[in-house]
Parts: structure tokens; C-alpha cells; sequence
């Protein structure tokens, strides 16, 4: 823990101090000890084919309805405390760190407090171990004053994101019952989220009264549905690792000799390098959902890089950035089926000095090819959800290894015939899990904490606290809760009607969608972003003033313009004014600025409605 270095502590510098100082914004229906709640339709699953399963295995808990809350009735905030009875409640991060966590904490202690102050919040010591051990903290505003609006999950530790085995479940009710706990609160993404709707239906069967409560945080940003806009944490992950992007980039074109491969975090889905390739147009992005899509094999994926590299060794240019997200691996069909007789002999426990020698001969010949650091790194023991361990495998490594081998190979053929191809690769991952947390993850996870309170006070289990309108200043944000059977899918064996569902309900990660606008306008610029070089310098995460209320580029942009945030958009063009003069034609304007931006954002920028509202800025 890491108390002694506290913001309250003469030790904690001055901007965690600042940062400590710092009151999320709360939307106007939080404001109050009390909330109205209004209940709307019954729900179903989003997904239509699995719905039964779903149905099955949850007879308790499926179908309820959806909770919306309100701002209370003129004097019913004001009711006597006395008419609230005290809380108790347990919380518990069960996934991976990610930004902003603590503030879930922060923002339940006060709207627990707040709705009656002999209310009690725990905190559980080492995750979901400490979770069935019984092991709490009570969480009291002095025990919070170090952690508000810090990053990192180390208020409480975190341990194995899984409350899954009748063993682990059984622990976690006892300890609900030994604390006499109202309701418990579950942090963590898509596999916490489902094993706390698991949770939920069994408390629920065994007469617990515990109620439990999801809350969608996680840095990769794949809990996204039709109730969920983002998770808390992606934003300012995504920030930070667009800056380091955005510092490599200006690294190499500066001795414009070496192509950095750099893997980011966000395990199946891409959603953190799309946003980070959106925030500084690195050359190239390689995204598991478009290779899986194409089915891609390893070696067309290389091949792919490598004509990446000679178009632009064609224009003297020797250097450049590529992305790859830590799940592309196992998007490559031919490495997800090698990974899949990995897991089976894991399953099986085979001991892992053995596992070469049981693959299947195609499995084993793919092996063999492999350098073996990757090897080593395939056989490593698998994550809760028995995926391989993503984080562990150096795919960007793996990739740069092999666009060298076939660089020298085009040499020798004559097929190229530019400078040696060097490389240096990063793994930009852990670095950002820390990371104080941007004002948006700051006010969304205490407005989350504060709707888990209500949810509980409302007697909801089985539920995920959510808000929506995200892309909007804090006072428009909609407070909400959505039952979490009503996320969920079942895997099946074949697409399309004909599909059987298999496997066990659960709520997947969403991949990025390939039909969606912020794609769309990613691939309307791949060309431009491997050749030209327009690299953004998107700079370190604002905390006051200009830029300190940037959202993530994908969650504004279905229905803002690219540059998303008003104050970036106003920055952006007072650069623009200080190149062109307003009124300017639009063919001037093109050829002024054409090495300073690309042509499309030229266009959104005049396009933009903001433009119109800025007479100064309008261009002809
Ligand atoms: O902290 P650990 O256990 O190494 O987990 C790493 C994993 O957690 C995440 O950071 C978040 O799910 C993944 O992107 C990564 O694969």
C-alpha cells in the first residue's frame, strides 16, 4: 500500500497533491442524498438467439427491468435521515487496475455517507482473495484522502479477476452473510461483470440479502454495449500511450532510421490502439478484428507490413511506427488454433515441458518455426477466462523479427532495394495502469459509485451501474442501472440464423466495430497516415484548462466531428489562423496548410458546425 507516499503526505508531489484537491463533477440527479428512481420496460439479452440459455441460467434474475434515476422530487431530498436506514456495504476490484477505480470507492463512501451517516463501507484487502477470505477495510474519509483521484488499485490490492467456482462463490457469500452485508460492489470488466451476475442469481437462490452490483471499469474499453458508452480507465490509458506513441513517432522521423513496433494493451478487442491511432496517425495499425476478419495468415500479415516499408523506402523515408494490439495474435487463424491445442493441453494437465511433443504435426511444425521466445511465451499458464496470457507474449517482437527476415529476403531478389530495415519494439502496457486519472475517468467513476449507493438503497441485484451521454458535459450525463443478464451473448458454433449456441452465458468483450464511423474515418486516412507522416502530438493529459475536458476520440466522434472536443477544435484552429487568413479561399487554405495537416481534416475542420458559430474562423 502505498500510504506513506499519500497526497496528504509532504512526500506526494505537487501535482498528486493538486490532483488529491481535486471534486469530480457530479451529474445534477447525484447531487442530492436521494435519488427518484423510475423503472422502465422489461429487459431481454442483446443477444436474440442466446436469450433462452440466458433465460435458463439465470431464472432468477433475467429479465428485469431497466432503472433509470432522476433528480428527487422537490423535499423528498430533505426527508429525515431517519427515514434512510443505515448501509452496509462491501467493495471489492476484481479486475486488472485500471484509472479511476479508486474514485468508485470515493464516490460510494460519500453517497453511502450521505444517505445515512452510520452507513458502513468495506473494502476488500487483496481483490476477490480478500473477498472470500473475509479480509475488509473499513473505508472511512481518512482512509480515502490519499487515494482520491490517484491511479493505481492499491487502496485495496487486487488479486485473481474471478468469482467463478462454486468453491469461490460459496466463500463469497459467506463472507456476505458474516458482514451482513446490504449489497456488494464488484469493479472490474467484462469477466467480473459476468461472475458478478453469477453472484447475483446465487445469492439471490440461497436467500442472501446481499445485492450485487457490477461497475464497468477497465482500461481496454471492450465492455461496450447498448447500455455501456466506455469504461473507466481507457481514457486516460489512451492518453498516456498516445502521448509515448506521439513521442516515438517524433523520434523517428527525427533520425528517420529505425520503424518502432509498439504493442498496446486490450487483450481480445483493439479498442486502445484504434483510439491511440486516432490520437496521434501512427504509419501503420494492424487490428485483430480486421485480420481475423480477412483471416489473415501470419506470413500475409508480414507481407502486409513489409509493402508498408518499401512503399515508403520508395519515398527515401527509413523510419515509421506501427501499432499492433497485445490480442492480434490470437486473431492470426492459424496462431488462435495453435494457442486453442495450447489451452487443451493445459486443460489436460499436461506438464508444459511436454506440450511440444503432444501438438498435432501442423500445430507442432508452426511451433517449431516460431523463435523461441515465443514459444516459451505460448506455453505460459493461462488467464482466468483460459485465454493465453496476452500481456506476456512479445507479438510485436515476433512481428519485427519476421518483416526483417523478409526484407532480407526481398533484398536478396532484387525486390528491394532500399536501406537496411531496422526496428526497436516497445511494450507500452503497464506503464499507463497508474497513471493519475483524467478528469473524465475522475468524474465518471464517482458518478458510478455514487449510482451503485442508489442501486443498492433501490434493492437491485444483478444489475451495472450506467451512465449515459458520456460525450456530454457532466450536467447532461443520464444516470441509469441495466441488468447485466441483458449484456450478455452465448457463444455459438456457426454464424447466421442456423447458429447453435454453446458455451456458458456470459457478457463478451465487444470487438470494434468494422461498420462504424470512427473506422470509417480511420481508414479514410490509412494511406495518407503510412506515407505522409502527419503525426499528432496529442501531449501529456490536461488537468485544468484547455484540453483538460477531452473525451476519447471514439466515443465522441459517432456523433461530433473527429476533432471531438470544442476547446481542441478552437486550439486547432487558432493554429490554422495563424498559417491563413479568415475568409481565404478554400484552395488557398488547402495549399497553405497541406504540410501541416492532412486534407480531411482541412475539410472536417470547415465543415464543422463550430466553424459557423466562430465567425472569426470561417473560412469561404
Ligand atoms: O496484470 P496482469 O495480470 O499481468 O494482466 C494483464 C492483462 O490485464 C489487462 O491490462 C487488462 O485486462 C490486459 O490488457 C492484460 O493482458
Amino acid at each position: 500500500m502505498n500510504a506513506d507516499y499519500g497526497a496528504s503526505t509532504e512526500l506526494a508531489g505537487p501535482l498528486q497533491q493538486r490532483r488529491a484537491l481535486y471534486q469530480p463533477r457530479l451529474p445534477p440527479c447525484l447531487q442530492g442524498a436521494t435519488v427518484r428512481v423510475e423503472y422502465g420496460d422489461a429487459t431481454a439479452t442483446i443477444d436474440p438467439i442466446g436469450a433462452d440459455a440466458v433465460a435458463q441460467a439465470f431464472p432468477r434474475t433475467y429479465g428485469q427491468r431497466l432503472v433509470t434515476f432522476l433528480a428527487p422530487d422537490a423535499g423528498a431530498d430533505k426527508a429525515d435521515v431517519q427515514e434512510r436506514p443505515p448501509i452496509r456495504v462491501g467493495v471489492v476490484f476484481s479486475g486488472r487496475q485500471s484509472p479511476g477505480g479508486h474514485n468508485v470507492v470515493w464516490g460510494l463512501h460519500d453517497a453511502l455517507r450521505a444517505h445515512n451517516p452510520h452507513s458502513v463501507l468495506y473494502g476488500f484487502i487483496g481483490g476477490t482473495e480478500g473477498l472470500f477470505a473475509n479480509k475488509t477495510l473499513e473505508i472511512t474519509n481518512g482512509v480515502l484522502a490519499s487515494y482520491k483521484n490517484q491511479g493505481g488499485f492499491d487502496l485495496l490490492g487486487r488479486s485473481i479477476d474471478q468469482i467463478r467456482t462454486s468453491k469461490q462463490v460459496s466463500a463469497a457469500m459467506a463472507t456476505c452473510r458474516n458482514l451482513d452485508l446490504d449489497g456488494l460492489v464488484i469493479v472490474g470488466g467484462v469477466t467480473s461483470n459476468s461472475d458478478a451476475a453469477q453472484l447475483a442469481e446465487t445469492l439471490v437462490q440461497n436467500n442472501c440479502k446481499t445485492k450485487v452490483v457490477g461497475v464497468p471499469v477497465s482500461l481496454n474499453g471492450d465492455l461496450k454495449n447498448q447500455f455501456v458508452e466506455t469504461t473507466v480507465g481507457f481514457d486516460t490509458v489512451c492518453k498516456v500511450n498516445s502521448q509515448l506513441i506521439s513521442n516515438v513517432c517524433l523520434d523517428a522521423i527525427s533520425a528517420g532510421k529505425y520503424y518502432y513496433f509498439v504493442r498496446l494493451m486490450g487483450r481480445k478487442a483493439s479498442h486502445v490502439a484504434f483510439e491511440c491511432a486516432l490520437q496521434s496517425h501512427p504509419n501503420m495499425l494492424i487490428m485483430g478484428e480486421e485480420v481475423a476478419l480477412s483471416k489473415l495468415t501470419l506470413m500475409e500479415c508480414i507481407n502486409k507490413i513489409c509493402d508498408g516499408v518499401q512503399a515508403r523506402a520508395e519515398l527515401e523515408k527509413y523510419h515509421g511506427v506501427l501499432l499492433i494490439p497485445e490480442g492480434l495474435i490470437e486473431s492470426i487463424p492459424e496462431m488462435y488454433a495453435l494457442i486453442q491445442e495450447i489451452s487443451i493441453l493445459h486443460n489436460s494437465n499436461i506438464p508444459v515441458a511436454e506440450m511440444p511433443s503432444k501438438l498435432s504435426p501442423w500445430a507442432a511444425a508452426l511451433f517449431q518455426f516460431l523463435p523461441p521466445f515465443i514459444r516459451r511465451e505460448l506455453l505460459l499458464h493461462q488467464e482466468s477466462d483460459n485465454s493465453a496470457q496476452l500481456s506476456q507474449i512479445d507479438t510485436e517482437q515476433l512481428l519485427a523479427h519476421l518483416v526483417e527476415a523478409e526484407m532480407i529476403k526481398r533484398t536478396k531478389e532484387g525486390r528491394y532495394k532500399g536501406k537496411k530495415f531496422s526496428s526497436v519494439c516497445h511494450f507500452f502496457g503497464y506503464q499507463a495502469r497508474g497513471s493519475l486519472p483524467s478528469n473524465f475517468d475522475c468524474d465518471y467513476a464517482y458518478a458510478l459509485g455514487h449510482i451503485s449507493l442508489h442501486m443498492i438503497a433501490a434493492g437491485l441485484t444483478g444489475y451495472m451501474a450506467t451512465v449515459a451521454n458520456l460525450k456530454d458535459p457532466v450536467h447532461k450525463w443520464r444516470c441509469a442501472a441495466a441488468p447485466l443478464t441483458a449484456m450478455m451473448s452465448v457463444k455459438r458454433h456457426l454464424r447466421g440464423p442456423g447458429a447453435i449456441p454453446t458455451g456458458k452465458p456470459a457478457i463478451h468483450p465487444s470487438p470494434i466495430d468494422l461498420k462504424g464511423k470512427a473506422y470509417e474515418l480511420l481508414r479514410g486516412k490509412a494511406s495518407s497516415f503510412l506515407l505522409d507522416d502527419y503525426y499528432r502530438t496529442p501531449g501529456g493529459i490536461q488537468y485544468e484548462g484547455p484540453g483538460s475536458d477531452a473525451k476519447p476520440i471514439t466515443l465522441t466522434i459517432e456523433d461530433q466531428d473527429y476533432m471531438g472536443d470544442i476547446e481542441m477544435l478552437k486550439l486547432y484552429l487558432d493554429k490554422v489562423r495563424t498559417i491563413v487568413k479568415p475568409g481565404c479561399s478554400r484552395d488557398t487554405l488547402k495549399a497553405a496548410i497541406s504540410s501541416m495537416i492532412s486534407v480531411t481534416d482541412v475539410l472536417t475542420v470547415m465543415s464543422h458546425p463550430l466553424n459557423a458559430e466562430l465567425p472569426l474562423y470561417h473560412f469561404n
